[in-house]
This record gives structure tokens, C-alpha cells and sequence, in this order.
């Protein structure tokens, strides 16, 4: 742990080769945790020494033919570890420099605010995608950060987000919606581009005009008639120009707008300095509001989802350790870990 001028500590995870959560590193996490509210820092960023990774989630040499004793005391840990950090009264800020699968997800979305490397890197609860049932206080860290029917799907689908999709979700309408109706007619001399609005204005002052015949007119209104059916592709592609123009002459971001944000992650950083730099942004943010208020506002926020687990602490491990010992787990556990291995040797 580090605590910089402004009372800022940022802590590193640092269990080479990927941060997987061991007891080890758990309890250090924990002890760390304590000092932070202890030393009563202004706020605490989470990151990763490794320049790939920010987590590989739960250490699955501790589940795989496990010590029945140091078995319970690891996800006993575990739970401590989220109810410290998701309850924490401090500011806390994840800045993921690499992958965050499952537990590394855990802890990124325990946190306030989160920012990521962008890069070819994923987060996401996979568990079911493993076979797993992720425990109801892993869903609720999901959902609590996230819109609950993106929760649903990515915890049902085990998906895993690369960072784009972090940021935003799937699009809708906007720029891309345009894309696919093929590609805008631009301006050119037979067809500027024109608002449906102003079309239709000029054809109708054009019948109203007092020197217009009624048979021209009717004629000039068949030809309008046959000109919105025949071209109306057309007409749509000029409307998505001069939507587009306008907006860009407004600055309006229309990519951005267009996209439907999932939130999993609240910024994206060039690298971990400037990643950290964001996350510290956050945290000031809070300079002028009492830390008191602020804090109990926090955890009055999040004391239902805490309190659940609170409340079923025992029933949750049990459930963890019948699942665990189970034969077909520690099939798949072993299954998991060769595959692990057989790619880290490619
Ligand atoms: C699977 C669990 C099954 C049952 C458990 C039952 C109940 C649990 C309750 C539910 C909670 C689950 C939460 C979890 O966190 S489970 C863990 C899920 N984690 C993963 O699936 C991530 C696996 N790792 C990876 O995908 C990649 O390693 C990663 C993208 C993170 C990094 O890739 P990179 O190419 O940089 O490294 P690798 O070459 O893959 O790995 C290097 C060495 O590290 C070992 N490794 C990787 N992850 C783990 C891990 N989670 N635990 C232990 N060891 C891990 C890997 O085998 C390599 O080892 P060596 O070959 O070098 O010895």
C-alpha cells in the first residue's frame, strides 16, 4: 500500500503470476483493508502489479482437493474481504490494469467506480459458463452495479465483457442503426440533403400558392405522392445525413448517444497511471462533502445486500463446502486446471 499526498492509498495487488485470491493474499487484503480505515485515508484505489492481469479470480489450487479445515477458513475470508471492501465507509476505486474474471470482478465491482486499460482484456462473472452457481452476494455485486436484465443476462450466460462492451452494450439506434440501413446518400447537387420538414413545407407552400392551378397541383401532389414511395430509402438516408450534420454541428456526440451504456466499468485509461490518475479524480470528488455523511449515506445504500449475507453467513458456506467436495466438482476443478495449464505452456 501506498498513501500519496492527498491521503489517497493505493493498494497493489501482487501474487505473480496472475493474483488468483489464495487465503494468503485474502487475509492480506483484509489486514490492508483495516489499515485504510484505520490511517482514515481519503479513499482507497485497488490495482494490480501484473501488467495483464488485475485478477484470475479465486485461486482454484485452494478448492481442488482442499484441506476440509483451511478450506472453510478461505471462504470465511472471502466473505470478510467483500463485506470490508463492498461496506467499506471510504471512497474505494478499481483501477484494472488487465483481465478480471470472476473473483477479480468481484472485487472491481465492490468498489465505487471503476476504470479500465483499454486493450484486449475481459471482465465478467463466468461461473456459469464453468458450471457453477455463483453465490447470491457474487450476483448481488453484479446487480448492483449494472441494470438488473443486463445482470440477468450476463450472469446466466457467464459472460465475460471485452472492454468496449463493458462501457456500453449492445446499440440501438444512432450512428451504427444508420450504418445498417446502408450507407447515407451525402450532399450533392440533385439531392441536398433536407429534413423531411423542409420537404414537405415546400410542397405545401408550393400548393398553396395562389398561381398554382388545381389540376398542376394535383398532378405536383401525385408526383410527391409516388416520389415518398419510390424513394423513400432515400428520403431515410438524407433525414439520417442531415440528423447526423445537425448533430455534429451541435457537437453532439452521436456514437455516444446512440449506445445504450452497461456501466460495468465507468472509464476507459490509456495505462495504469493514467488509470490510477481517474481513479484518484473520483475520490476528490468527495473533498467537499463530510466523510460522515457521505460514508453512512454508502452504507445505508448497500446495508440490504450486505445484511443478506450477514444473515446467511453460515448457510453460504456450508453451500460452498458441499459443492466443492462434490466428485463432479473436483473432476471439473482438475479438468479446469490442466486446461490452465495446457495453455499457459502454448
Ligand atoms: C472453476 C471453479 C470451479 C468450482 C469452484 C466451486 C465453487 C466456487 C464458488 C464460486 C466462485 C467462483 C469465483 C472464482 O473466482 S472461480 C475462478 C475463476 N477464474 C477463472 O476462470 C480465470 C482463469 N484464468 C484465466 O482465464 C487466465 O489465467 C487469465 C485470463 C486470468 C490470465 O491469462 P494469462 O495467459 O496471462 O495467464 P495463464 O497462462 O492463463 O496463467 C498463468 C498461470 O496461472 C495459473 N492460473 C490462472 N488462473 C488461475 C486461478 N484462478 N487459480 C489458480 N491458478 C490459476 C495458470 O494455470 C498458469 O499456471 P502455470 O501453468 O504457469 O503453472
Amino acid at each position: 500500500m501506498a498513501v500519496d499526498n492527498d491521503g489517497i492509498a493505493v493498494v497493489t495487488l501482487q501474487r505473480p503470476p496472475v493474483n488468483s485470491l489464495n487465503l494468503d493474499l485474502l487475509q492480506a487484503m483484509n489486514n490492508t483493508f483495516d489499515d485504510v480505515a484505520k490511517n482514515k485515508s481519503k479513499g482507497m484505489i485497488l490495482t494490480s502489479a501484473s501488467p495483464t492481469v488485475f485478477s484470475a479470480g479465486l485461486d482454484i489450487m485452494e478448492m481442488y482437493k482442499p484441506d476440509p479445515k483451511r478450506l472453510e477458513t478461505f471462504w470465511v475470508t472471502l466473505q470478510d474481504m467483500w463485506l470490508k471492501l463492498f461496506g467499506a465507509s471510504f471512497p474505494t476505486a478499481a483501477a484494472i490494469n488487465g483481465h478480471a474474471p470472476a473473483g477479480g470482478c468481484l472485487i472491481a465491482t465492490s468498489c465505487e467506480y471503476r476504470v479500465m486499460l483499454s486493450g484486449k482484456f475481459t471482465i465478467g462473472l463466468n461461473e456459469t459458463a464453468l458450471g457453477i452457481v455463483p453465490p447470491t452476494w457474487i450476483q448481488d455485486s453484479l446487480r448492483h452495479t449494472i441494470p438488473t436484465r443486463q445482470a440477468e443476462i450476463a450472469l446466466t450466460t457467464g459472460k465475460m465483457f471485452t472492454v468496449d462492451e463493458a462501457l456500453k452494450w449492445r446499440t440501438n439506434r444512432g450512428a451504427e442503426g444508420a450504418a445498417r440501413l446502408g450507407p447515407p446518400v451525402l450532399e450533392g447537387p440533385q439531392m441536398p440533403p433536407r429534413s423531411p420538414d423542409q420537404i414537405l413545407n415546400k410542397t405545401l407552400k408550393m400548393c398553396l400558392s395562389p398561381k398554382m392551378a388545381l389540376d398542376t397541383g394535383i398532378i405536383k401532389l401525385n408526383a410527391l405522392n409516388e416520389y415518398l414511395v419510390t424513394e423513400r430509402t432515400t428520403i431515410v438516408d438524407n433525414a439520417i445525413t442531415f440528423g447526423i450534420k445537425k448533430c455534429n454541428d451541435m457537437d453532439i456526440n452521436i456514437q455516444k448517444r446512440g449506445r445504450r451504456k452497461v456501466g460495468l466499468i465507468d472509464e476507459t485509461a490509456a495505462d495504469k497511471a493514467e488509470a490510477i490518475e481517474k481513479c484518484k479524480k473520483f475520490i476528490k470528488r468527495f473533498d467537499k462533502i463530510p466523510s460522515l455523511a457521505r460514508g453512512m449515506t454508502k452504507q445505508i445504500f448497500r446495508q440490504e445486500v450486505l445484511q443478506k449475507l450477514l444473515t446467511n453467513r453460515q448457510a453460504d458456506t456450508k453451500q460452498f463446502l458441499d459443492l466443492v467436495n462434490q466428485p463432479k466438482i473436483q473432476q471439473s476443478l482438475e479438468l479446469y486446471l490442466a486446461m490452465l495449464k495446457q495453455k499457459s505452456q502454448k
